[in-house]
């Protein structure tokens, strides 16, 4: 017999039948299904080690199959005890930094589960593949197969409370627990929760880095505190190498580290120098690029690369920094972006609205860009995501490959262009190659913006502006907290405030001023931006928010407006957000102007009810202005 060639020998290494341990039938019939003939490299080199008895910290890159590549085990485990968990005693948890992620990660396994008769019969899974089953009385691993099933819970925050997660959890008994880090541990935290050496099995920490970043680190310390010592723990991330340090936090034990590295040709060698194959971060099939260019000439710069990409793009993701970027650009960009739907989609949203702008960008047939923040960098896997802009860089350069790693997954083709603004922000660029994520300049399609069309673009923007005050405080605000973010950069020598070209950036934001804000105190240039406005007669299109302006305009608001309408450095309610501390009213103040704003409202001739809900929506507004500041102020304020 010819001996294997090491292609052949690649080749059967890749079945999922030649895995060791061997996967269950079942396994291998709904793998079948989901059409995937060969394992990934990451799927081929994780799953035998975490279905054994290793902990392991897995690292390959955006869109390889890590979610398989620890679903399999976890419920392989769980389905191979030697008796079914006790009642109300967890066996498996999947930990995932973000709602949507968390969701996605449970979607995937009970499309798995579909395949598992006694957990599909458990869980009512629509099982259109009945005849696919495999009836696991015949599977050789199980002890007790037919009692033994997964149960899982997906635990989210938002529309569901604490209460009603726990008391789903006690009618279902499940024992695999999905979600997000703050849920998990409200859940964990009941007395009738119970995670004991005997029936805890496997811990998932999906991109761990995350997890482990500080944010999350004290529900993190908590929920391992409620978990045994011994235990399989497996940390899965695109970047989990930058967390290196901390994995002693999350107590693994000897663990076996899984790289998958992709290899590619250097694209940065000087002249005459041979070109070298390098490890890169980034899977080979996304093409990595940057396009330097003005403030001004981005956005037309998008709407250019949107038009000649060929094929044009079907779903892309733009990303910005801030949420309150994210607020105003989806009032003014559909005027830009003609015949794209924009869906907005950041951390603040109220729960409802986010799954369904979720929902509506993933279900989209038409040409669709969802704006957003680092909330949806990581993790979502939407396969017709085509092409990611991100219009500022993220400021923690990790972040970078996973807002990238949206497209071109699973060997799609995809293309992520990164915006720099010329000078200093070029520096990215070798920032990011030391780094092991080499980008080059976008050259097909080749973009020219010339500078009446960047003017055209700032006129539409505006436009839309003055259509509508809210319109105008949206884009102060963003504005305000994108100044905040850049001088936040974790990049700090490239990203620096000192370099930005104010006049420029509020052009090509559409303003029509500058905000007032510390960081232009020093700066000698005209905030009006040379716009002419009437500002007394720019409403509100909302009627009752523009009645009671026009109320307060006759009353006591008038002298204060008219210092921060000026488009000067003036002190007023709207810039309450960027000076806290000279904001902050005596109570003895505010009660004064409440009582002279009730005289104004009056001589307004409203009713008492109206009176009563224009006070509610200031209180609201006050209340939000209030949570802007603190949240800026202490939380960072990117997703
Ligand atoms: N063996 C396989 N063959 C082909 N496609 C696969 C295979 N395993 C998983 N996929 C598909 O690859 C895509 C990406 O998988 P997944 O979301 O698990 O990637 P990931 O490595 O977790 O990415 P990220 O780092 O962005 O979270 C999914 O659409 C999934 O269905």
């Amino acid at each position: 017999m010819a001996p294997e060639s090491r292609s052949e020998a690649l080749q059967r290494k890749r079945q999922w039948d030649a895995l060791t341990p061997p996967l269950s039938e079942w396994i291998l019939n709904a793998i079948s299904f989901m059409g995937f003939t060969k394992t990934t490299p990451v799927q081929e080199a994780a799953i035998p080690l975490f279905m054994g008895n290793k902990d392991v910290v897995v690292e390959a890159v955006t869109g390889s199959g890590k979610t398989l590549a620890f679903l399999i085990p976890v419920v392989e485990r769980l389905l191979r005890l030697e008796a079914p968990i006790k009642k109300h005693h967890v066996g498996a948890i999947i930990i995932s930094p973000t709602r949507e992620l968390a969701a996605q990660i449970h979607t995937v396994l009970l499309s798995l589960l579909k395949f598992h008769a006694p957990s599909a019969a458990f869980l009512r899974i629509d099982d259109e593949n009945d005849t696919d089953m495999v009836d696991v009385d015949s599977s050789p691993h199980t002890v007790s197969p037919s009692t033994l099933k997964v149960i899982p819970q997906l635990l989210l925050g938002g529309a569901v409370t604490p209460a009603q997660d726990l008391s789903a959890f006690l009618k279902d008994s499940p024992n695999l627990l999905i979600g997000t880090p703050g849920r998990l541990l409200d859940l964990l935290s009941s007395p009738h929760v119970h995670c004991p050496q005997s029936s805890f099995e496997i811990l998932v920490l999906d991109e761990a880095d995350r997890l482990l970043d500080l944010g999350f680190k004290d529900d993190l310390q908590k929920i391992l505190s409620r978990l045994p010592k011994q235990r399989r723990t497996g940390l899965f991330s695109a970047s989990v190498s930058e967390a290196v340090d901390q994995l002693v936090r999350v107590g693994l034990r000897n663990p076996v580290r899984v790289a998958v590295k992709v290899k590619a040709r250097s694209t940065s060698r000087k002249l005459g120098e041979e070109s070298k194959i390098e490890d890169k971060r980034t899977p080979a099939s996304l093409q990595m690029s940057f396009l330097v260019a003005a403030p001004t000439h981005k956005i037309p710069a998008i709407r250019t690369l949107l038009s000649t990409l060929n094929p044009r793009p079907q779903k892309t993701i733009l990303y910005l920094a801030t949420c309150y970027s994210v607020d105003y650009f989806q009032q003014v960009l559909p005027a830009v972006l003609k015949g794209q739907t924009i869906v907005p989609l950041h951390g603040k949203h109220p729960d409802k609205v986010r799954r369904k702008n979720f929902t509506k960008f993933v279900d989209s047939v038409t040409s669709s860009i969802m704006l957003t923040t680092d909330v949806a960098a990581r993790g979502l896997d939407i396969p017709s995501v085509d092409l990611v802009l991100q219009l500022d860089p993220p400021s923690d350069p990790k972040t970078f490959i996973h807002r990238c790693g949206r497209a071109g997954r699973a060997g799609r083709k995809g293309l992520a262009v990164t915006f720099l603004t010329p000078g200093r922000e070029e520096d990215y660029v070798e920032f990011l190659r030391v780094r092991q994520t080499p980008i080059s300049p976008l050259s097909s399609p080749a973009i020219f913006i010339d500078e009446a069309d960047s003017q055209r673009v700032t006129k539409v923007i505006r436009d839309v502006v003055k259509t509508d005050r809210a319109i105008h405080e949206k884009a102060q605000r963003g504005f305000v907290s994108w100044v905040r973010a850049y001088s936040k950069h974790a990049a700090s020598s490239i990203f620096r405030v000192s370099d930005l070209q104010w006049v420029e950036l509020g052009n090509a934001w559409g303003l029509l001023k500058l905000p007032s804000m510390p960081e232009l105190k020093k700066w000698d240039g005209n905030c009006s931006l040379g716009i002419e406005m009437d500002w007394e007669g720019y409403g509100y299109k909302d009627k009752q928010r523009e009645k009671f302006r026009l109320a307060e305009l006759n009353g006591v608001g008038k002298e204060r407006d008219k210092g921060q309408e000026k488009g000067g450095k003036g002190k007023g309610k709207g810039d309450a957000w960027s000076q806290k501390k000279e904001q902050r009213a005596t109570a003895e103040t505010r009660r004064e102007k409440k009582k002279a704003r009730r005289e104004a409202v009056r001589t307004a001739k409203m009713t008492e009810k109206e009176l009563k809900e224009c006070e509610e929506l200031e209180g609201m507004i006050e209340q939000v202005r209030q949570k802007v500041l603190e949240e800026e102020e202490f939380e960072g304020f990117s997703d």
